[in-house]
Formats: structure tokens, sequence, C-alpha cells
């Protein structure tokens, strides 16, 4: 019998760039990325406020391509900041645009995901799907506690690219996910980390709590911190901007580019030097603390994202882990692709995609 091809446009807005692509099956057959001017981008209040503007880079991307968007069976959107929802697809619906357009959990890129998938699906009379959401929330009861009771944690991460690699991995070793402990580190312009065990991430270290990255701050002294947010220099907005934009390698060295970090290091600057091991230092050390988490019965780290292309980020991180566990390097993110094949197993009937409510 011949197989039915289905032609699905994946969408992964980031906090500079709007990424796409179109998948035929699990080909690709189109790939496309518009970079947002950094002046541009300082004129919206917040993310939800660029949606015609990622409309229009989408849009105006595919039109470019000549790309026929009436042949398309589904379009897929980066899930963002909803309530805590399980991993796998959910059909976007008029209950999960309203969230996120009026109160996301956070101001995130990903937030825009589902609104332009939407949007495009719905005139063209197609589903569109979000596929493990950044806030897939598998914690085990002990994970939540942070110290005290009004602060629960809570999981939010790099779920997308973190599964898919973890997947690849298990296939690599000829084993099921679920028959293993697997640490996995995204390291983008954030930095999280995960341990899957039996399928699920049961504990997650999210940007605000794991190692410094690019642009965030990670996890902080938090005396000083509530000391620095009544300082009067600061007020909620400049604060949060402190921790998340102006935080990491750009408080410390002016640039959230790790490659221009890494030619600094080349010529001979000793402080970029420090700063950028200390990444490494604190990216292994969050990789040790989730490895306790499985009592030390790690299969095998994962480093993944754009800064795992570094071998000078990896072979700092690989000599103080590696005791652990084996560790499989699988640079970039492979967000688009995610995205379609998880779409692509729902369209055929494969995985079943959850119904999203807003919670009591
Ligand atoms: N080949 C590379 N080696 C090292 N760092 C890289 C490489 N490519 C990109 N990066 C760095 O990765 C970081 C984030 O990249 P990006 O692809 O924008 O990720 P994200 O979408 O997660 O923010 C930047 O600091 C960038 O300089
Ligand atoms: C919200 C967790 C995932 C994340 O930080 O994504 P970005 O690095 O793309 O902002």
């Amino acid at each position: 019998m011949l197989e039915k091809m289905y032609k699905i446009l994946s969408i992964n807005p980031g906090s500079t760039s709007t990424k796409i692509a179109v998948y035929e099956n699990e080909n690709e057959l189109f790939r496309g990325s518009v970079e947002h001017d950094v002046a541009e981008l300082s004129r919206y209040k917040t993310m939800v406020d660029q949606f015609e503007m990622r409309m229009d880079a989408v849009m105006s991307r595919l039109v470019a391509a000549k790309y026929p968007i009436g042949e398309l069976a589904a379009v897929a959107g980066r899930g963002g900041k909803l309530p805590p929802l399980k991993q796998g697809a959910y059909r976007v619906n008029k209950a999960m645009v309203d969230f996120l357009t009026y109160r996301p959990i956070d101001d995130h890129a990903s937030n825009l995901g589902a609104l332009v998938a939407y949007e495009i699906a719905s005139s063209l009379g197609i589903p569109a799907y979000i596929y493990d959401a950044v806030v897939v929330d598998e914690l085990e009861e002990v994970a939540r506690l942070s110290g005290i009771p009004e602060i629960t944690r809570r999981a939010s991460c790099h779920v997308l690219n973190m599964r898919a690699v973890a997947i690849k991995t298990a296939k690599k070793f000829n084993k099921n996910l679920r028959d293993m402990n697997v640490v996995v580190t995204h390291m983008g312009g954030g930095i999280t980390g995960t341990v899957i065990s039996g399928g699920r991430m049961i504990d997650v270290l999210t940007d605000e709590e794991g190692p410094y990255s690019p642009e965030r701050v990670g996890r902080v002294p938090c005396r000083q911190l509530v000391d620095l947010c009544f300082s009067g220099k600061h007020d909620r907005a400049s604060a949060t901007r402190r921790m998340r934009g102006n935080g990491g390698l750009v408080a410390y060295l002016g640039t959230n580019k790790a490659l221009e970090v890494e030619e600094k290091i080349k010529n001979g600057d000793k402080y970029a030097e420090l700063i950028y091991y200390g990444m490494a230092y604190q990216v292994a050390k969050a990789i040790g603390e989730l490895a306790t988490v499985v009592k030390g019965k790690v299969d095998v780290i994962v480093l993944t994202g754009a800064i795992a292309h570094s071998r000078m980020m990896t072979d700092w991180i690989v000599d103080r882990v590696g005791f652990i566990a084996p560790v499989e390097i699988i640079p970039g993110e492979n967000e688009l692709e995610a995205l379609a094949l998880g779409t692509l197993r729902v369209l055929r009937g494969e995985e079943q995609a959850h119904e999203f409510t807003e919670p009591e």
C-alpha cells in the first residue's frame, strides 16, 4: 500500500529569531530562519505583542520560498509557558490561545509558537499542535520541595530538544528510553538540565536553578539577590532583565555569543577564560546533582544545544563528569524536526494529542 504523505510546518520562535521548516513525513523539504533586529524587538513590551511581526516573518519566508501552504496537513509550534503539561502533543485550541495571550506563566518567546501555528492552521482549516512544551512537568513529589512552602519547584526546560536527543541516544544504545537513566543538558542562550528515568523527566534544573549561561544568571545566592532587588537600583522589570537577558556571559563579558568569548580566550584573555570555564564548572556540577536523583546509576550523559559544538566547553565538562557515565555529544537543537516528527505520529494515529484545559 502507498504510504500516506503528510506535510507539516514547524515553527520555533526564539528570543531573537523565528525558525521554520516544512517536513514531508520524516523528510525536511525546506528550512528558513528570520533574524529579528534587537532594536526592533526592544519596541515590544511583551512577547505576545510581537505576534503580528512574527506572523509576517513566517508568512514572508514561506512566500519568498514560493511554498504552497495549501498542501500542509498540520502546523506545529513550540509549546510555551502554559500551566504544567504532560509530555507529547496538545492540539492548540481557543483555551490555550486565550491563556497564552492574556495570562502566560512567564513572558517567553515560546508563547508565540502556539499562537502563530493556530493562526496559520485556522486559515487553512487544518489542526495546529504543540509538542513537548517547555512546561512538561513530570517531577517526583520530593523534587517539588524548595525549602519554603510558598515556593513550589516547577519544571521548565528545553524539553523538546532534550527528549529528542535522549530518544536518539537510547536508539543508538539499542535500548528503549524507558529502560534507561539519562542526564541531559541543553546549552544555548539559556542552560537547563534534566534526568530522565523510566521515560519521565523526574527532575530538572531550570535556567533559574542551574548553571549560568550566555545570557542568564542561573542559581544565585538568595540573600544577596534579595539585597540587590531592594537596593533601590532595580524595579521588578529591570531585576528580571538582570537575571534573564543581562546575566551570565553578558553580565561578565558584555556578549551573549559563546563564539566571541572563545575568540577572546584564544587571544589570551584570562578573565574571559575564567568566566567561560566557570560556566563549564557549573554545568558539570549540575550534572553531578542530577545524577544523585538516580543514585548515580546513570547510563549516559548527553550534552546538546548550540554550545555543545564547542570542543573547548565539552572537553572541560567531560573532564569533570566522565567518572559518572559515558558522555554523548549531540550538538545543536533538533527542535523543528522534533516538532514535525511528534506531530507526524499524531497524524498517523501512533500517538494521541492531549486536550488543553485551563486548571481551576
Ligand atoms: N559552533 C558553536 N560553538 C560554540 N558556541 C556556539 C556555536 N554556535 C552557536 N554558539 C553559541 O550558542 C549560544 C546560543 O545559540 P543559539 O543557537 O542562539 O541558541 P538558543 O536558541 O538556545 O538561544 C550563543 O552563545 C552562540 O554564540
Ligand atoms: C523555558 C525553558 C527553555 C528555555 O529557556 O528556552 P530558551 O533558551 O529558548 O529561552
